[in-house]
């Protein structure tokens, strides 16, 4: 892809789409640019590894730039935005990676008449695996929806889905790589304590997640009918699955999900309340 892409913002989130893009697209790195607050080794480090051109020059970094992503923590977008804003125009594409922050909200900062999309990627990104949904603000045409979704095609599945969706895929599909290696630190403290050797334990962990994964995908039967496939009356997973349901775990991670797509609803409220008493700072 030869277009120029300025990223805003180069944490974690950042750095998966830039690895992603730069190792997938061929995007060519001397058109991704990249900024940060204040963390000059994070940027040479970004360079060296991507070959991306960090730059805190805010007419430099936007100027011919087709797409501007933002990539900064949602208390952030408000400042960062702010920054960026008299050097935004018409022709650009502005996408948001932000936790809760609506289209509305980001057009109200930048004041301007442009295409917005709020994108919801997962840090999986970074092995062309995220699971991506994208929302358009009214400005968004065909050409711009094509865009984001090459850009983040290229990282892994993007899917179009409404606005008052986004919340709840940030709960789900943006946060779940998290609920996923949790589960992970859990085998591996539990194979510890049965007495497995931590590499060989590693290595059956790790292929009995992608090996469910790739029946769950790839499988006609539901997810149920696959675990009572792995059920033998009277054995061993019958056992193990009795004490997750016992104690509550099914529960638990409805809960976790729910709360985490109330959080992302909340921090969208805390960024409006900010704008409208007009707070720069966190
Ligand atoms: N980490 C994740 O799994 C995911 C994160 N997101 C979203 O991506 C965004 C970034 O998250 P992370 O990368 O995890 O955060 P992070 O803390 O790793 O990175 C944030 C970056 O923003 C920079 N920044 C802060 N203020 C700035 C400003 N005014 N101008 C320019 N840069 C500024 C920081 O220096 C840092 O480089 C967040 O809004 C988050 O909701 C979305 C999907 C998944
Ligand atoms: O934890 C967060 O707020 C971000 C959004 C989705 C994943 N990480």
């Amino acid at each position: 892809m030869d277009k120029k892409i300025a990223f805003l913002g180069a944490g974690s989130m950042a750095e998966a789409l830039i690895s992603g893009l730069v190792a997938r697209i061929g995007s060519r790195p001397a058109n991704i640019w990249v900024n940060n607050r204040s963390n000059d080794s994070q940027l040479e480090r970004l360079q060296k590894e991507y070959g991306v051109i960090p730059s805190r020059d805010m007419p430099s970094m936007l100027k011919g730039a087709e797409v501007v992503i933002i990539a900064v923590k949602p208390k952030d977008v408000l400042a960062a935005l702010t920054q960026a804003k008299e050097h935004l125009n018409k022709d650009m594409l502005l996408i948001s990676v932000a936790a809760g922050i609506s289209t509305a909200s980001l057009k109200s900062i930048i004041d301007l008449d442009i295409p917005i999309i709020r994108a919801m990627p997962n840090t999986s990104a970074a092995v062309g695996k995220s699971a991506t949904a994208l929302s358009g603000n009214e400005f968004v045409k065909d050409k711009d929806k094509q865009l984001a979704k090459e850009i983040f095609g290229t990282v892994g599945m993007a899917v179009y889905t409404d606005e008052n969706q986004m919340d709840a895929v940030t709960g789900l599909s943006g946060s779940g790589p998290a609920y996923i290696y949790y589960l992970i630190e859990a085998m591996q403290l539990s194979a510890e304590q049965i007495g497995l050797k931590p590499e060989d334990a590693q290595k059956l962990i790790i292929q009995t997640l992608i090996g469910a994964a790739e029946m769950v995908h790839t499988s006609d039967k539901t997810p149920l009918t696959l675990r009572m496939e792995v059920t033998s009356p009277g054995g061993t997973t019958e056992a193990g699955i009795r004490v997750l349901e016992e104690k509550g775990v099914r529960d638990a991670l409805i809960e976790c999900i729910q709360t985490a797509t109330n959080r992302s609803s909340e921090m969208g409220i805390e960024l409006s309340q900010k704008i409208s008493k007009g707070i720069l700072s966190n």
